[in-house]
């Protein structure tokens, strides 16, 4: 699908009381808006993810899958921070023309949702039947649910949290020490803190997978190396893989904004916050998940009113979320059974 650009029509007002002059969304829709336009799906994608969903979920977003464009309209939007067409810190600023990390704002997660409040606005969609997100896409799925709780008739949040915690953040931290320690980072060019990132996503890659996923992957089949080991190899490549295809300035501001995360920021807490939503709410954790684990989610659960709540077994750890198509597809089956049973 094209990749479409939303300019909002006035600056952007930051949580951190910056103004960000110009922001741009960068966005892409499959399938109609039905004439009672009670067909909106809004995917929220996760750290280094893009605009284009039916590419990086396509177990769930396609012909014959769960959300069938020929039955939804779906809309998924790059945040903000990210390097995939949303205004980001390589972005040349309009007023000074000057792209630099140094300048570029602290982003939070309100402040992705607010970008993507302003293009639901554009988009004239009033209701949207399911708000969907895993991960980071999570966390601003649950945010705007707290934010605006008339809009969402249902919200479905996967492997995430209603406050980032200081294990997440402790990760976070860890990934952006890499990039700082890259000299490289100081360019402002694309390439700059491309070592950094590639350790960056090494060191992100134990946190997204299990013991278990890299003894199963990775393990020598004979005993013969003593260096070269596979899963350094597989570290390496992971590394590569996605140096080749993000920036390390953008990697740092949506750490940053992932750390900011906190739904009871300012409204008496994470449970008087979560009690705002009016969504008919699934949260699904990932027993295997030690990133953001179940733990996180039965919070989520407990507070978030009529919340329910599924369980489900992955091999990869907290990447399950874009990878066990079937077992979420089996979940939303039975949560949308369960809330249109009458
Ligand atoms: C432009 C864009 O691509 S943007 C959108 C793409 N990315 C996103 O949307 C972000 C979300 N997605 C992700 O995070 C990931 O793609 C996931 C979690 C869904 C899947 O991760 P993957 O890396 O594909 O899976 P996995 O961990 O099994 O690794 C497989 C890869 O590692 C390679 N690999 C496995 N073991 C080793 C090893 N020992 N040494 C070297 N390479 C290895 C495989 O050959 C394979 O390579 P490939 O990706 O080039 O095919
Ligand atoms: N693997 C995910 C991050 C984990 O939520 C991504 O690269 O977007």
């Amino acid at each position: 699908m094209p990749t479409h650009q939303f300019q909002l029509p006035q600056p952007l007002p930051l949580e951190n009381g910056v103004r960000l002059a110009h922001p741009e969304v960068a966005y892409q829709t499959w399938g109609q808006l039905n004439a009672a336009r009670d067909n909106v799906v809004w995917v929220c994608h996760a750290l280094t993810a893009n605009a284009d969903v039916a590419d990086w979920w396509p177990g769930l977003v396609g012909p014959g899958r769960y959300f069938d464009p020929a039955d939804w309209f779906i809309v998924c939007a790059n945040v903000l921070g990210s390097c995939y067409g949303s205004t980001g810190p390589l972005t040349p600023n309009p007023i000074t023309g000057r792209a630099t990390f140094q300048e570029f704002p602290l982003l939070t997660i309100r402040d992705m949702v607010a970008a993507h409040e302003a293009l639901r606005a554009e988009l004239g969609l009033a209701r949207v039947h399911t708000l969907i997100g895993g991960s980071l896409g999570g966390q601003q799925a649950v945010e705007w649910a707290v934010q605006q709780p008339q809009v969402f008739e249902n919200l479905v949040l996967l492997a995430t949290n209603a406050r980032h915690s200081a294990w997440g953040i402790a990760f976070n931290e860890a990934q952006r020490l890499a990039i700082f320690a890259d000299a490289t980072f100081q360019q402002n060019s694309p390439a700059g803190g491309a070592a950094g990132l590639q350790a960056a996503r090494a060191v992100a890659l134990l946190s997204y997978r299990s013991y278990q996923a890299y003894d199963r992957t990775q393990t020598e089949p004979t005993d013969e190396p003593l260096t070269n080991f596979r899963a350094a190899a597989y570290q390496r490549y992971q590394g590569d893989k996605l140096a080749a295809r993000f920036d390390a300035y953008s990697y740092v501001t949506l750490t940053r904004a992932m750390d900011s995360h906190h739904v009871g920021r300012g409204r008496g807490g994470v449970a008087a916050a979560l009690s705002r939503v009016r969504a008919r709410t699934l949260v699904i954790g990932i027993t295997s998940d030690g990133l953001f684990p179940v733990t996180e989610q039965l919070l989520l659960a407990r507070h978030v009113p009529g919340a329910m709540y599924a369980e489900m077994d992955s091999a990869y750890g907290h990447d399950g979320f874009l990878l066990e198509a079937a077992q979420i597809t089996h979940f939303l089956e039975r949560f949308h059974s369960l809330t249109y049973a009458h």
